[in-house]
């Protein structure tokens, strides 16, 4: 029997299709760069420069300007508020310049987390109040996609039963009112990598979340060609003492998402988790070249791994420009050959490429 009570016209469904596929289209894939201020704040003192608006501004006018080739690689930026409306140096909207350059503007519309009673630090995430005019707000303003975060750890008793159904059911909440308002929600679900745990332990956890998710999408009434998935790979704990090849992730991540990820979704672009910038371009490559059926784009919404040696040949400084840009590029590049299955390491890499990213409990 067909829904009677269609949650979306034929029109919306097929213009948030059209998005979510223009996003991930041929190894394009996200530059996440919707860190909030304090979580920019603990990047830029680690290059020791001061966390003020105007330096946040100016580290991200230069990962929009960088040559328009960019658009090659890069399908969609996450920003976050302030960013949305922040300028360039002659005064032009860093939303109008990536769109001049074809890539789809995305915005943070989580609200961070907050605890949940009675669980071993469990957590929920903040901001469906209000979530809906927000939206409006931000697709009058550009946007074209959102973003929201769920954390869940693995550690005693969790994630709890109750941890893994607030999330998914919080997650299809806030994708609904997205789609109600033009936007196409990336739903990101992240089993953070704190723990001594294996890989097959973080492969059994994320099966788990993921079916949950799905389920709560699905009664939600979500259009599934109409969103992303924006998922942790199945890699061990960051602090478990066996490791794997990445052909072993790239086994371990594709099983857990054939098991749970409906081939309706169009793409599924990793976090990288604090994964150095060179093992999660290696991981996304051989999840690519895995010989799984692989129904959707499998691509990468990267924070850390994009931007970590972009910040390190910054330093805050202005006559450092051409460095920052060519070391984004070279990630860029490197990712979306990833996303095709086609990265080949070559020679050495800079030693911030190689640098694990891990930040203990990175809840926002
Ligand atoms: O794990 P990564 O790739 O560095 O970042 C993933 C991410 O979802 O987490 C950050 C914190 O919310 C966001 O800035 C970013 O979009």
């Amino acid at each position: 029997m067909a829904h009677q009570f269609p949650a979306l016209t034929s029109e919306q469904k097929k213009a948030l299709s059209e998005t979510a596929r223009r996003i991930v289209a041929n190894g394009k894939g996200i530059l996440a760069a919707d860190e909030s201020v304090g979580t920019m704040g603990n990047r830029l003192q680690r290059i020791k420069v001061e966390n003020t608006e105007e330096n946040r501004r100016q580290f991200r006018e230069l990962l929009f300007t960088v040559d328009s080739s960019i658009s090659q690689s890069i399908g969609g930026v996450i920003l976050f508020h302030e960013t949305l409306y922040q300028k360039d140096g002659q005064g032009k909207l860093f939303r109008d310049i990536l769109k001049e350059k074809g890539i789809v503007v995305g915005i943070k519309l989580d609200q961070g987390v907050a605890p949940l009673a009675g669980t071993n630090k469990e957590t929920t995430v903040q901001g469906l109040d209000g979530l809906s005019e927000r939206c409006a707000q931000y697709k009058k303003d550009g946007a074209d996609f959102g973003k929201w975060r769920a954390v869940l750890k693995i550690d005693n008793q969790c994630p709890s039963h109750l941890a893994i159904q607030e999330n998914a059911n919080t997650l299809a909440r806030y994708a609904s009112i997205c789609q109600q308002n033009g936007l196409v929600p990336i739903v990101e679900p992240e089993v953070i990598p704190d723990g001594s745990h294996d890989m097959e332990h973080c492969q059994y956890v994320t099966e788990k979340v993921l079916a949950a998710v799905y389920k709560a999408l699905n009664d939600h009434h979500v259009y599934l060609e109409g969103t992303l998935l924006k998922p942790n790979m199945v890699t061990a704990g960051h602090a478990c003492t066996k490791k794997y090849t990445p052909e072993q992730v790239a086994m371990a991540t594709v099983t857990a998402l054939h098991r749970t990820v409906p081939a309706a979704v169009p793409g599924i672009c990793f976090l990288s988790g604090g994964m150095s910038e060179e093992d999660a371009t290696l991981n996304l490559n051989a999840i690519n070249l895995c010989p799984l059926p692989k129904p959707w784009k499998l691509s990468f919404s990267y924070g850390r791994a994009l931007q970590a040696s972009a910040l390190a040949a910054w330093g805050g400084k202005a006559e450092n420009k051409k460095a920052t840009q060519e070391a984004f590029m070279k990630r860029a590049l490197a990712n979306s050959q990833a996303a095709k299955g086609q990265y080949v390491h070559m020679g050495s890499s800079g030693s911030a490429s190689t640098q694990s990213l891990f930040t203990a409990s990175y809840t926002y």
